[in-house]
């Protein structure tokens, strides 16, 4: 047989088998995708330098609904007190970091008072923290590639806090001392999609220009949404506040391979990126700026549509890959999500509990995306860099903690996220297993 038979063979077989599962899902069917849009990168990008960095202050989820209901003179609205304290028993998140403190917002009245306009004051702080966080990410990332700041070719920058121009792009390329013909881009309002949006375009850059080395940093605040509830049916804004935090990830990407430059090692390489819209959902996750500030809101369904979605759109954006990425090399019986790493956007418990049933995930696979829930909440755009980070500190021998076994790390991998649309995310890596042994990725530094 030859190999171009055998690839074949394998290629239908996994097919046949990925198509035989949809057929037996328990779960109702998913909803048609109206929109699929795959893209395989010429030559492979690979992150080659991975920072992170979250504000100093920080509140234990389980201090958090009387901290927030007190410092939004909310205290009467004693339901809906009961509903976030529910929201946060059951999120497994453990503490959050914030940008925003007591003080800040004790100083400004408009964050907190319904009748009054707040958009310039919150757009005027995160002017300031978003560079801020940014640059502290980006400068670990940049630390840890080992070349020169000069020597990055594109910067790209996404946030959901900011309406500006000249963005962050301009302070960060100034502070870390990028040349100054970098070539940069500026995301804004892309919710959770951010991230990817930010690592699929530097997939692109760096895909077809060997040369390029671009800087993605994606930074997020909280602050701009951050508000009183409405009254005692406002539960839509209490699922933000019960779940999302600050921080800010930044990764170097470049079309390097094992034997390229002499310091740089690729962790991950990017493999191929889609995006797919689930039809008839375009209201479920939205954000809104308006006088009083960011507007979410997000739908209770969004986990079981997430849910009863994500195996139709990773078996979309894998297909068009040589399937023997999807197993143990011969597409041999046994094939399963399992023989793949995770690196699943941590949007929330329910979310990541949808992924791991309808995958049929064994215990253990998405530790990564479980502890940056934990540790840090849903951080929006900058979340899948800090579960890239942790994804590598474990591979690397974790720090001792209970879930630092090594299930996670087969060679292939996704990363799943969901954005408005809804949109679902997806983006097949490749670990490496190159010279950077033993680092173990960037800890959570002060901006
Ligand atoms: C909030 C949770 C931890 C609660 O856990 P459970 O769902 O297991 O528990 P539960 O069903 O008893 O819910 C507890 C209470 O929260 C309420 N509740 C849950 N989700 C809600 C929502 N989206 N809006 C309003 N209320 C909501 C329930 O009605 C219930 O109220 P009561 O107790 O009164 O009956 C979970 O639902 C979760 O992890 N949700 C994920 C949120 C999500 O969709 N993330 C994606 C964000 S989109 C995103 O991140 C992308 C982007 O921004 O672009």
């Amino acid at each position: 047989m030859t190999s171009s038979q055998s690839k074949q063979q394998r290629h239908s077989y996994i097919l046949c088998n990925l198509c035989n599962w949809m057929d037996t899902m328990a779960s109702p069917p998913a909803p048609e995708m109206i929109a699929i849009d795959a893209v395989s990168a010429q030559q492979h990008a690979a992150v080659l330098g991975i920072g992170t960095a979250n504000p100093e202050n920080c509140v234990r989820q389980e201090e958090f609904v009387d901290w927030y209901f007190r410092v939004t003179n909310s205290d009467h609205l004693t339901n809906l007190k009961a509903k976030m304290k529910r929201m946060c028993d059951k999120s497994e998140i453990k503490k959050r970091h914030f940008y925003h403190s007591e003080e800040m917002i004790a100083s400004h009245h408009e964050f907190t008072n319904r009748e009054s306009p707040s958009l310039d004051a919150r757009l005027g702080i995160a002017k300031e923290a978003v560079p801020e966080l940014a640059m502290a990410a980006a400068a670990r990332a940049i630390a840890d590639w080992g070349r020169p700041a000069a020597d990055i070719t594109h910067l790209v920058v996404a946030t959901n806090a900011g309406a500006h121009a000249p963005g962050p792009d301009l302070r960060l390329a100034a502070h870390l001392g990028l040349r100054p013909a970098v070539r940069r881009i500026v995301l804004y309002l892309r919710g959770c999609s951010a991230g990817h949006d930010a690592l699929r375009l530097a997939m692109d850059i760096a895909g077809g220009d060997a040369g390029a080395r671009v800087l993605v940093a994606c930074a997020e605040i909280t602050l701009p949404a951050f508000a009183a509830p409405d009254g005692e049916d406002d539960a839509d804004r209490l699922v933000v506040m019960a779940l999302f935090g600050d921080g800010a990830g930044a990764v170097v990407v470049g079309a390097a391979d094992d034997t390229g430059h002499p310091v740089e090692h690729p962790v991950f390489h990017l493999v191929s990126a889609s995006q797919a819209i689930i039809a008839g959902t375009e209201e479920r996750v939205t954000l809104q700026l308006g006088e009083r500030g960011l507007r979410y809101r997000i739908s209770g369904d969004v986990p079981a549509l997430a849910r009863d979605s994500v195996e139709r759109c990773l078996v979309d954006a894998l297909v068009p890959l040589d399937l023997a990425v999807a197993g143990d090399g011969d597409g041999g019986e046994g094939w399963s999500w399992n023989h793949l790493f995770w690196a699943m956007h941590p949007t929330g418990r329910a979310m990541l509990d949808g992924y791991e049933a309808a995958l049929r995930l064994e215990p253990g696979k998405l530790a990564a995306s479980r502890r940056v829930l934990r540790e840090y909440g849903n951080l929006s755009g900058a979340a899948m860099i800090f579960v890239l980070d942790e994804l590598r500190r474990r591979r690397h021998g974790g720090d001792g903690e209970e879930e630092g076994d090594r299930s996670g790390f087969c060679e292939w991998g996704a990363m799943v996220g969901i954005g408005p649309g809804l949109t679902i995310e997806t983006m097949v890596l490749r670990a490496t297993s190159g010279p950077d042994d033993g680092k173990k990725g960037a800890e959570a530094v002060q901006p």
